[in-house]
């Protein structure tokens, strides 16, 4: 592999929310070229008054360009799409690119979940996946918080379905540049799998009091998971290895309210991830012809609750296993 190129990238990121704005705005402060994707609200403050990163360290209010519709920004050939809408939301936002007819694009899928890298490549040849490790929160329309410092996520990455190549070397090098930790990855599915296994439990906490019954249930979960992937052959990197990597890089600063799932509730967006998360454990096991109740519960929970604008945190354990 030789170095990575110097030429210009432009990033598009795609549903600058929490995760998306975070890096997006970093990307921006070391002095990359970044354009937004937003919607609704958060679009008109970000238009209106610039995009808010906050970091435990500073606070950034950041004029660059923003739209709804991909169109709008004249999307090119060689432009990075950082696609961080939720899991649920990847189709639509997908299909908004496409139309605009652009196919020379670089997708890099900077979410949770294993769904997504499959159906970027269904439109895109060149699709890489992030494993975020990165708490972050959207706080209000036009304000996004990064919960973590002095760095504010790690985010390896690899190319899609495998592989090491310049393309992925420049991203890397970029987010590393944004103060991000980054490293390579040949193979980043396990990772993205290891990941999905933690994240099992965003649906119930989301939904739930906090109890000691609601992290066995979440531990469980992940057992019942774990067992579906080993079942069908998937390989995922171990707890003790994600240890290892996460390290105490991670520091987290001030309060956080709650996972993706759980500001998605907070949020009273109508809708929440957990059919990608919880929900791909269920197709699996559903393919495999396996139970999985504990994910499948969840995963009905959790949808009931977004479609009901119910608010998070508030179903006792004895409601949530009735
Ligand atoms: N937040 C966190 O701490 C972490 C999140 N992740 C993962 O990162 C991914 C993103 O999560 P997060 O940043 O929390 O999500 P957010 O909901 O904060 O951000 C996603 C944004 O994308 C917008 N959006 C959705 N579809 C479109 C579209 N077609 N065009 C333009 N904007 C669109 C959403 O709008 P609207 O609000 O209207 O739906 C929202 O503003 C998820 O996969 C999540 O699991 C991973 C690690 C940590
Ligand atoms: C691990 C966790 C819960 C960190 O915030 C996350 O990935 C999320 O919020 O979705």
């Amino acid at each position: 592999m030789s170095h990575p190129r110097p030429y210009p990238v432009r990033y598009v990121v795609l549903g600058a929310g929490a995760v998306g704005g975070v890096v997006g705005g970093l990307l921006a402060v070391a002095g990359h070229e970044v354009a937004l994707l937003a919607r609704g609200d958060h679009l008109a403050a970000i238009r209106r008054d610039g995009l808010q990163v906050q970091t435990p360290g500073a606070v950034h209010q950041l004029k660059l360009d923003a739209a709804v519709d991909p169109a709008e920004l004249g999307l090119r050939d060689g432009d990075v799409v950082l696609l961080a809408v939720k899991g649920n939301d990847t189709e639509a936002a997908l299909q908004s690119v496409t139309r605009t007819g652009v196919r020379g694009l670089t997708v890099v899928c900077l979410q949770n979940g294993v769904a997504n890298e499959r159906l970027a490549l269904r439109y895109f040849a060149d699709v890489y996946g992030i494993c975020v490790m990165l708490p972050a929160t959207h706080l209000e329309p036009g304000v996004v918080r990064a919960d973590c410092a002095p760095v504010p996520g790690i985010l390896d990455i690899g190319r899609i379905p495998s592989g090491l190549d310049d393309r992925a070397a420049r991203i890397s090098a970029d987010l590393r540049s944004a103060g991000f930790v980054s490293e390579l990855r040949e193979h980043i599915m396990p990772w993205k799998y290891c990941k999905l296994l933690v994240n099992l439990g965003n649906g119930i906490r989301a939904v739930c009091v906090p109890a000691e019954r609601v992290e066995e249930l979440v531990a469980e979960a992940r057992a019942e998971a774990a067992a579906v992937l080993d079942a069908a052959g998937i390989a995922y990197v171990s707890e003790a290895e994600d240890r290892r990597r996460r390290g105490d890089i991670l520091q987290l600063k001030g309060s956080r309210s709650g996972s993706s799932s759980w500001q998605s509730l907070e949020r009273g967006t109508g809708s929440i991830e957990t059919d990608y998360l919880n929900g791909e454990i269920v197709q699996l096991a559903r393919q495999l012809g396996r139970p999985a109740p504990l994910n499948e519960r969840t995963q009905r929970w959790a949808t009931r609750f977004a479609a009901e604008r119910r608010p998070p945190g508030t179903l006792t354990v004895e409601e949530w296993l009735s």
